[in-house]
C-alpha cells in the first residue's frame, strides 16, 4: 500500500514516544484543546473531511462521462463514420454523445448532490473533551466529525467509527476492526500503553501500574496491551497519575504487542497497537485518545486507492441492469458488421451502405440507459428522503430494496420497543427475592461505570431503574467498590463485575473480592457450581434451565445471577475467572413489542417479503414475540445448530426457518449468506455492533437513525426510525423505481428492435435506403428524449405487489416479441406507402417512403410508451403528466416534421393525405394488438 508522505509522517509520529511525549508535541493535554485553540487550528488544518467523499465537480464529471460504455459504443461508430467521410452522420453521432453526456452529467450531478445532502442529515460525530478557557473544567460533548482538530482528546465506546488518526490515551479492552485499512476482518486489540514497545522513547518496557476506579490501591497489570495509559486525567485536571483498570471482556487470550521496533517514516504506521485509525470502527470496550492526524492527512487518505478499489461483491442491480446493459453493448457491435455482410451477400452493396450500418446499430443502443437508472432512484430516493422517513446512502440500494424478497430483522428494538421493565426478581426455588434484583444492580451499576459506554445498555439501565424503587434500595455506589467490568460483547452474552466492600486502600488486599455475573441463562448456569448453598447438579441446573424457558415462553427476557467471593489479588480478571460461581436467581424483564410492528410484518407478508427473525436472544422470548406479532414462529433454529451445519445445507434450512435465536454475529452472517446462496435477495435490518458482520453480508444493509455509527456507515438503507412500515415503504419506492427501469428496457429496446428487423427488410426489398442515416438519427434523437419521461413515471399497483427484479431472459423474450410486432407494423406501413404513394423508386418517391415511414416511427413509439409503460394491465393508474406531454411531442413531430421547412434538408417530402388515414388504420390494429399481448404477459410485476 502507498502511504501519502503527509499520512506516514503525521500516523508516525503519533507513535513515537509516550503520551505525554505525543500530546506536548500536539500542544494539548489529556484535558482537551481548548475552544479558540481548536477554532485557530481548525482554520489552520481544515475541516476533517475524507476527499473520498468530496463529490466531483459538473465539469470533472462531464470530462469523464465518455467513459461510460453507451457513449464508448457511439464514440466508436463516429469514428467509424469520420473515417469513411461519412461527415453528416459523424456530426449527428457528436451532438447525440454531447446531449446524452450532457444530460447525465447533470442527473448524475444532481443526484449526487442531493445523496451527499442526505448524508450530511446523517453527519457522524464524534465524542469530544474540550474546554472553553485554559482554566475551565473540561467538558465531553459531540461535536460533528468533520470539526476535530489535531490534538483535540476524543473518547471511543463500541460501534463509534473512528473519526480521524488517534494515539491512544487510555484504553479498556479494546478492540477495533480495521477491514476499511487492512481488509483483516479479525479485530485488532489495541492498547494506549507505548511503553510496552520496545524501547525508542526511553521508558522501554515497565508494565504500567494502574489503580481501581476508585484509585485506592495500586496493582500492576501483567496483560500486555491490557494494561492503562500511563496519563489519565482525574477530576481536578491536573493529575497525570495512572488510573483505571483494563479488563479484557472480549473472552481471547490477549494478544501480544508486537515484539519488533516501531516502524520508521518509510514503514506502514498500521499494526501499531496504541493508534487508532480513522474509519475503523471500535468492536468492544471503551478508551480515548488524541487526534495525530484529519482529513487529507491521515492514513485513510493516503491509502485512498486501495479503500476505493475494495470491490463489494456484485449487487442484483450489479447482476441485473449493468448485466443487461453488456448484452445490449455485445449485441449492438454485433450489428453493423452483420449489415454490412447482409447487404453485401443479398443486394451486391459495398462499403458505401457503412453510414447506414453505423446508424442502425446507433438506433439500436439505448444510449439514455444511464439517465433514466440515475434519474429513477435518484427521484425515488428524493421522494422518500423528503418524506423524512427513508435515507437511501447508495442509490442503487434503492433498486436492490425493491427486489429484496427476504428481510431478516433482529428482534430487540426492532420488533421490540427496546424498553425492557423488570417484572421479576425470583430466587433459586422459584420464589420471589429481591436479593436477585440487588446483585443484578451492582453488576449493571459497575460495569456500565467502569466500562465508561457514553449509552448505557438497555437492560443495565431497566435493572438500575428497578433497583432504585426496590427496598431494600440503598446507595449501591457507597455499597461496594468496582475494581473492575469485563461487559458483554458481539458473542458474549454475559457481563461481569468484580466488586469489593469499601474501605481503607491500605488494607485492600486483605478484602475479598466477589465476582457477580450475569447474563443468558445457558452462560451463566454452565459457570455456576452452587445454588441455594447447595452442590448445583446436572439434574439440578436442567431445572433452572426449564425455569428459565418458562420464564422466556412468556415472552419475557431472562438474564441469570450469580456470585462468587474470591481472596483480593493484584492480577486482571479475566472471563477464564468467570467459573465455580454460586446462582443466585433469575431476572425477567418485558419489552413490549413495537406499536406498528404487527401490521408492518403482515404488509411485507401481502408484498411478497418473507420475514426472518434472528436474534442473540433466548429461543423461547424469540418465538413468543414473534407470536403476539402474528407471525407463525415454527421450529426455531439456535446458533448451535447453525455451528454443526454445512452450508448447503444451512441453506435449505435457512429458507424453512423463521426464527434463529441466540444468534452470534457470525451466526447472523452466515444465515444471510446461506439465504443469498439459495437465490433470495436478502435484506438486513439490524442497529447494533453484533449486527455488522451480517449487513455487510445481504443485498441490502438497512439501519435505524438511533443505530451505532458503524452499523449506520455500513448500512445502505437509514430509517428515520425503527418502524418498520417505513421500510415497507421504501420497498414500494425501490420497486417503483425498477419499474420505471423496466418500463424504458421494455419499450427502448422492442421498438428499437423492431426499427432494425424493419431495417433490414426494407433495405433488402428496396432498390435505396429505406432511412437515411441523417433520419436514422434525428430520429433517435426525438425517441431518446421522449424516453427519459419513463424516469418519472408512476407505475400502476400491479408493479409494487411482488419484489421486483430485472430479468434479463424475461426482458429478452418480451422485446423479441414486441419487436417483431413492431416490425409487422412497419411493414404494414411499407404496403400503405406502396398504396398512396405510385411513385416509389424515383427521387420524389424516395422522399416520401422516408417520411412516412419517419410519422409512422414516431407514431409507433409514442403508442408503445403509453400502452407498454408499467403494471401488467397498459393503462393502469392514470398517466402522468411528463409521459403525456413526451408521447404528445412524438406525434406532433412525427406529424409536422416533414411537412416544415426542415424537410427537405432531411429528404422528407410531404405525403399525401390518404396516407394519413391508412396510417391509422394501421396505428389501430397495431395498438389493439399491443394491448391485446401485454395483457396476456405472463410476469405479474410487469417487470
Ligand atoms: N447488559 C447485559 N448484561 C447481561 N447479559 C446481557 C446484557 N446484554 C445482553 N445480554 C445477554 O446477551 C444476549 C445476547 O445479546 P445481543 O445483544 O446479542 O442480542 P439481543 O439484544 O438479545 O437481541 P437482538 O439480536 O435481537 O438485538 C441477551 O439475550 C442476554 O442474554
Ligand atoms: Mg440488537
Amino acid at each position: 500500500m502507498a502511504w501519502a508522505p503527509e499520512a506516514r509522517t503525521a500516523a508516525v509520529r503519533g507513535a513515537d514516544g509516550t503520551t505525554l511525549e505525543v500530546l506536548r508535541a500536539l500542544g494539548s493535554g489529556p484535558r482537551g484543546l481548548v475552544e479558540e485553540q481548536a477554532e485557530e487550528r481548525l482554520v489552520r488544518h481544515g475541516e476533517n473531511t475524507f476527499p473520498g467523499r468530496r463529490p466531483d465537480s459538473w465539469p470533472r464529471r462531464f470530462a469523464r462521462s465518455p467513459r461510460d460504455p453507451f457513449t464508448a459504443v457511439l464514440l466508436v461508430l463516429g469514428l467509424v463514420s469520420a473515417a469513411v467521410a461519412a461527415w453528416g452522420t459523424a456530426c449527428v453521432i457528436a451532438v447525440l454523445v454531447t446531449v446524452s453526456c450532457v444530460l447525465r452529467t447533470t442527473g448524475e450531478h444532481r443526484a449526487d448532490r442531493s445523496a451527499a445532502a442526505l448524508r450530511d442529515l446523517l453527519a457522524t460525530t464524534a465524542t469530544v473533551r474540550r474546554r472553553a478557557t485554559a482554566g475551565s473544567p473540561p467538558l465531553t460533548r459531540e461535536l460533528p466529525v468533520d470539526q476535530l482538530v489535531p490534538g483535540d482528546v476524543v473518547l471511543l465506546a463500541p460501534g463509534d467509527v473512528v473519526p480521524a488518526d488517534l494515539r491512544l490515551l487510555r484504553a479498556t479492552a479494546l478492540t477495533v476492526h480495521e477491514a476499511a485499512l487492512t481488509g483483516e476482518s479479525a479485530p485488532v486489540e489495541k492498547c494506549a500503553d507505548a511503553a510496552r514497545l520496545p524501547d525508542r522513547s526511553g521508558d522501554g518496557g515497565t508494565p504500567a501500574s494502574a489503580a481501581p476506579h476508585s484509585g485506592h490501591d495500586s496493582r500492576t497489570t501483567t496483560a500486555p496491551c491490557a494494561s492503562p495509559a500511563p496519563i489519565r486525567h482525574s477530576g481536578t485536571g491536573a493529575a497525570t497519575a495512572p488510573e483505571g483498570t483494563a479488563p479484557r471482556g472480549d473472552g481471547r487470550a490477549p494478544a501480544p504487542v508486537p515484539d519488533r521496533p516501531a516502524p520508521g517514516p518509510g514503514a506502514s504506521p498500521l499494526g501499531h497497537p496504541h493508534l487508532c485509525f480513522q474509519g475503523s470502527s471500535v468492536v468492544s470496550g471503551s478508551g480515548s485518545g488524541v487526534v495525530v492526524a484529519t482529513g487529507a492527512g491521515t492514513v485513510l487518505s493516503g491509502a485512498l486507492p486501495r479503500a476505493d478499489g475494495r470491490r463489494r461483491p456484485p449487487s442484483p442491480f450489479d447482476r441485473s441492469v449493468n448485466g443487461i446493459a453488456w448484452t445490449l453493448i455485445r449485441f449492438t457491435l454485433l450489428t453493423a458488421p452483420l449489415v454490412l455482410i447482409a447487404s453485401a451477400l443479398l443486394r451486391g452493396r459495398g462499403l458505401e451502405t457503412l453510414p447506414f450500418a453505423v446508424a442502425v446499430a446507433v438506433g439500436l443502443t439505448p444510449e439514455m440507459l444511464p439517465v433514466v437508472v440515475t434519474t429513477a432512484l435518484a427521484r425515488g430516493a428524493a421522494l422518500l428522503a423528503r418524506d423524512g422517513e427513508v435515507i437511501v446512502r447508495r442509490l442503487p440500494a434503492l433498486h436492490d430494496l425493491g427486489a429484496v424478497d427476504v428481510l431478516c430483522v433482529d428482534k430487540t428494538g426492532t420488533l421490540t420497543e427496546d424498553r425492557p421493565v423488570l417484572t421479576l426478581s425470583e430466587g433459586p426455588d422459584g420464589r420471589e427475592d429481591p436479593e436477585v434484583l440487588r446483585w443484578a444492580a451492582v453488576n449493571a451499576l459497575w460495569t456500565l461505570h467502569l466500562s465508561e459506554l457514553p449509552v448505557p445498555d438497555a437492560l443495565d439501565e431497566a435493572i438500575l431503574d428497578a433497583a432504585e424503587e426496590c427496598p431494600p434500595g440503598g446507595d449501591l455506589f457507597e455499597e461496594f467498590e468496582g475494581i473492575e467490568a469485563l461487559p458483554c460483547g458481539p458473542g458474549r452474552r454475559l457481563s461481569t463485575a468484580v466488586v469489593r466492600p469499601p474501605g481503607d486502600p491500605r488494607f485492600a488486599l486483605a478484602a475479598r473480592h466477589t465476582l457477580v455475573v450475569k447474563g443468558a441463562p445457558e452462560d451463566v448456569l454452565e459457570r455456576c457450581a452452587r445454588a441455594a448453598g447447595a452442590e448445583l447438579d446436572a439434574t439440578g441446573r436442567e431445572r433452572l434451565a426449564r425455569r428459565a424457558g418458562e420464564l422466556a415462553a412468556e415472552g419475557l427476557r431472562v438474564l441469570a445471577v450469580a456470585r462468587a467471593a474470591r481472596p483480593a489479588r493484584a492480577r486482571p480478571y479475566t472471563p477464564a475467572d468467570e467459573r465455580d460461581l454460586d446462582f443466585v436467581g433469575f431476572v425477567a424483564l418485558s419489552d413490549a413489542p413495537a406499536p406498528s410492528a404487527a401490521e408492518a410484518l403482515a404488509v411485507l407478508a401481502r408484498h411478497g417479503v418473507d420475514v426472518k427473525v434472528l436474534t442473540g436472544d433466548h429461543p423461547g422470548t424469540a418465538a413468543r414475540v414473534c407470536r403476539e406479532l402474528g407471525v407463525a414462529p415454527g421450529e426455531v433454529v439456535t446458533g448451535d445448530r447453525i455451528d454443526a451445519l454445512a452450508d448447503a445445507e444451512l441453506s435449505g434450512l435457512a429458507v424453512r426457518t423463521t426464527v434463529f435465536a441466540r444468534c452470534a454475529p457470525e451466526h447472523k452472517a452466515r444465515v444471510v449468506r446461506a439465504l443469498r446462496a439459495a437465490g433470495h435477495t436478502t435484506g438486513f435490518l439490524g442497529d447494533g455492533v453484533n449486527d455488522l458482520a451480517a449487513m455487510g453480508s445481504a443485498d441490502v444493509g438497512i439501519c435505524p437513525r438511533d443505530g451505532v455509527d458503524v452499523v449506520r456507515e455500513a448500512a445502505d438503507v437509514v430509517l428515520a426510525s425503527k418502524d418498520l412500515t417505513a421500510l415497507d415503504r421504501a420497498i414500494v419506492a425501490g420497486r417503483r423505481s425498477t419499474g420505471n427501469i423496466a418500463a424504458y428496457l421494455r419499450i427502448a429496446l422492442s421498438s428499437n428492435f423492431g426499427n432494425v428487423i424493419a431495417m433490414l427488410v426494407a433495405g433488402l426489398l428496396l432498390p435505396f435506403l429505406p432511412m437515411l442515416p441523417a433520419q436514422v438519427l434525428v430520429q433517435n434523437l426525438c425517441f431518446d428524449a421522449a424516453q427519459l419521461a419513463l424516469a418519472f413515471d408512476r407505475p400502476g399497483p400491479g408493479a409494487q405487489l411482488r419484489p421486483a427484479l430485472l430479468r434479463p431472459r424475461a426482458l429478452l423474450r418480451f422485446v423479441t416479441g414486441f419487436g417483431l410486432l413492431n416490425a409487422v407494423a412497419d411493414v404494414a406501413t411499407f404496403g400503405v406507402l406502396a398504396l398512396a404513394v405510385r411513385s416509389l423508386g424515383e427521387g420524389e418517391g424516395q422522399s416520401a417512403f422516408h417520411a412516412g415511414w419517419f410519422t409512422e416511427n414516431l407514431l409507433t413509439q409514442a403508442l408503445v410508451m403509453l400502452l407498454l409503460r408499467s403494471g401488467r394491465h397498459a393503462a393502469e393508474g392514470r398517466v402522468p403528466g411528463p409521459i403525456r406531454l413526451a408521447t404528445a411531442a412524438l406525434a406532433v413531430v412525427g406529424l409536422l416534421l416533414p411537412l416544415s421547412p426542415l424537410g427537405p434538408p432531411l429528404s422528407m417530402t410531404p405525403l399525401p393525405p390518404v396516407y394519413y388515414g391508412l396510417l391509422a388504420l394501421v396505428l389501430v390494429v397495431y395498438g389493439g394488438l399491443l394491448a391485446a399481448a401485454r395483457a396476456r404477459q405472463p410476469s405479474p410485476s410487469g417487470v
